[in-house]
């Protein structure tokens, strides 16, 4: 059996979502693919840094987190080590990055993926900004230090979308991509179909963990412009920066147009698009109204869906969560399970 060490920057949503499913799912994991997963340090923000060479009972990070709000009281140690301190010091082999994404630098995110793959370990990321923003630099300084970058949960959460596209249809020669690739503004636009106004509904969103931290990624398009970019880059070979995608939020869209479009027999959804042309590409994020018969029109809630059109297949369309605590927590463990299949 071979037991990887843990350390998650971030214990927010997915952070918890992850440690409940290694809770759940140790002795799966173990009988099945003979991994054992030890978080040995936890690091965040606000709610505090632990370490603790043994790991933690993921059980009791969970209860001291509801009891306390924090994980200030939990015993371990050695407490109060930031994000630089845990790479360095921890002794992980894979760093989990799961802080809030900043689209326009990366950071701090990227310089923890960095200092991660020069110290050799393997990074397993949910988190966009690095992906969108840098991902060929550390794809590359990961293959100089020999280790493995997951980045499974940054686009249709632990919806096997990127492993689909990048390991099973490159080779049939991928020409667009296209489908519903947020989950705040699908179900945004659901509720409000169903009477709520759009302040409730963001804040449902919220409540049920889908939003990033800062909603204005959801609803204005950006976090779908992320994804646009990030899956034009690595399925088609292009590269695609977030300037290049022609954008539109749903924060316009209000009850009457909903309203409207119902009595038209259509639903309003935010479509994301990249799609090469002979003469170069195309990439948007936009709210089209869809007719009830369009194969989007039933996506519901935080469901993505997206549509891989290749020459050797033609269109192939997957569907699931597209964001959630334990949807995003299970695509670290996709990127895990790649991870120990790749260097075993
Ligand atoms: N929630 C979801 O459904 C999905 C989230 N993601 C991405 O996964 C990441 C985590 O998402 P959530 O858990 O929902 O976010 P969250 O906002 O619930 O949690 C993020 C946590 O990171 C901590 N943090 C921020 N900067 C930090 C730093 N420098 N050092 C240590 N801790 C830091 C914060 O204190 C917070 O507790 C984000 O980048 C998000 O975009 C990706 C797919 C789906
Ligand atoms: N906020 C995002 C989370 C997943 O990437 C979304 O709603 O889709």
């Amino acid at each position: 059996m071979k037991t990887y060490k843990l350390a998650i920057i971030g214990f927010g949503n997915v952070g918890q979502g992850l440690t409940k499913i290694i809770s759940d799912k140790k002795n799966l994991l173990i009988a099945k693919f003979g991994i054992n997963l030890s978080i040995v340090a936890v690091c965040d923000l606000y709610k505090g840094s632990i370490y603790n060479s043994n790991g933690f009972d993921p059980e009791t990070l969970l209860s001291d987190l509801e009891k306390n709000g924090d994980l200030k009281s939990t015993l371990a140690p050695i407490t109060g080590w930031n994000a630089t301190e845990t790479i360095d010091n921890s002794g992980a082999d894979i760093l989990v990055e799961l802080a809030f994404t900043d689209l326009q630098t990366g950071e701090p995110a990227v310089s923890h993926i960095r200092q991660a793959l020069n110290n050799g370990m393997h990074v397993s990321m949910t988190n966009k900004g690095p992906v969108a923003l840098h991902f060929p630099e550390l794809r590359k300084l990961a293959l100089s230090k020999n280790v493995q970058i997951g980045i499974e949960g940054t686009v249709m959460s632990g919806t096997p979308s990127i492993n689909l596209g990048n390991e099973m249809l490159l080779a049939a020669g991928i020409t667009k991509v296209q489908g519903i690739l947020n989950g705040t503004t699908n179900y945004i636009l659901g509720e409000m179909s169903s009477g709520s106004k759009y302040k409730d509904a963001l804040k449902q969103a919220q409540e049920l963990g889908y939003a990033e931290a800062d909603p204005t990624g959801d609803v204005e398009g950006y976090d779908a412009a992320a994804k646009v970019v990030i899956l034009g880059n690595l399925l088609m070979d292009l590269s695609l920066t977030l300037d290049d995608v022609d954008r539109q939020g749903i924060s316009h869209i209000t009850n009457a147009d909903i309203a409207d479009a119902t009595s038209l027999n259509k639903h309003w959804k935010l479509i994301g698009t990249v799609e090469k042309h002979s003469d170069g590409f195309s990439a948007s994020v936009k709210p089209e109204m869809v007719s009830s018969e369009h194969p989007l029109a039933s996506i519901k809630g935080a469901t993505n869906a997206i549509t891989y059109t290749t020459e050797l297949l033609g269109d192939i369309t997957l569907i699931g969560p597209g964001a959630g605590r334990l949807e995003t927590g299970y695509a670290v463990i996709e990127d895990i399970l790649l991870i120990h299949k790749k260097s075993t």
